[in-house]
């Protein structure tokens, strides 16, 4: 059915220039699966996004962390979406949990800027995950749903549309959720695509996991038939990103 496997590097609010052209070096060497099997976008802070651009590989994407609710104009500190698409940003993440959780971004402002994103041809990967809390009340599933419709409500188009399952208490500290945690709520938003959305939505977007994902731990994670590849934060600003990105190769084999 064709979700080809995305590998997204969040660099969250890290790097100096000379740390940037590092990185982006590491990756330009790095030997990776094909832009066939495999849909590789790096996402450093807005500031960086035009040198990421011009140095890094062609078979690499860039993306946005953020970008404004709606048309730019009288709003300090923000960036449109209309200037991403002027430097030929492809994509944009929306709804980070950090962002929701420092900033307080609601489902609803989420779902006004995912739908307003891609209006303006930007590609998405909207983010979703519920707090430690939350789990342990056995909410997480009415959690992710809640979140999931808020961006559906706004969204018709589903093309374009990566969703990132990212726990929050797997983000930064170590403890990934293990593949069978992934699968099941995986397999729920699936399910929830597919009973709220449609079929087709549900069997072609792209659900991604992000919470501490290594080296280590993403071959497990990737054999899982629900997960479509990783967002990963810290270990996106090492080498071992490389061998993240590999871990396509287990659905290739699959
Ligand atoms: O938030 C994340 C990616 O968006 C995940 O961060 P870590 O990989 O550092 O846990």
């Amino acid at each position: 059915m064709g979700r080809k496997f995305f590998v997204g590097g969040n660099w969250k609010c890290n790097g100096t220039t000379e740390q940037v052209k590092n990185i982006v070096s590491t990756l330009n060497g790095g030997g990776v699966p094909s832009q066939d099997v495999v849909e590789v976008v790096i996402s450093p802070p807005f500031v960086f996004l035009p040198l990421v651009k011009d140095l890094l590989r062609p078979d690499f994407h860039v993306a946005a962390q953020n970008c404004w609710v709606k048309k730019g104009g009288a709003f300090t500190g923000e960036v449109s979406a209309e200037m991403l698409v002027n430097l030929c940003i492809p994509w944009v993440i929306i709804g980070h949990s950090e962002r929701r959780l420092i900033l307080k971004e609601s489902n609803e402002f989420v779902g006004d800027k995912v739908a307003y994103a891609l209006s303006q041809g930007l590609k998405v990967i909207a983010c979703i995950g519920e707090t430690l809390e939350q789990r342990e009340a056995g909410s997480t599933t009415e959690v992710v749903a809640a979140q999931t419709k808020a961006i559906a409500a706004k969204v018709s188009n589903w093309a374009d549309v990566v969703l990132a399952y990212e726990p929050v208490w797997a983000i930064g500290t170590g403890k990934v959720a293990t593949p069978a945690q992934a699968q099941e709520v995986h397999s729920e938003l699936r399910k929830w695509l597919q009973a709220n959305v449609s079929p087709e939505v549900a069997a072609s977007t792209r659900i991604i996991y992000g919470g501490s994902v290594t080296a280590a731990n993403c071959k497990e994670l990737a054999a899982q038939p629900d997960v479509d590849g990783f967002l990963v934060g810290g270990a996106s600003l090492k080498p071992e990103f490389i061998d993240i990105i590999k871990s396509a190769e287990v659905k290739k084999n699959a």
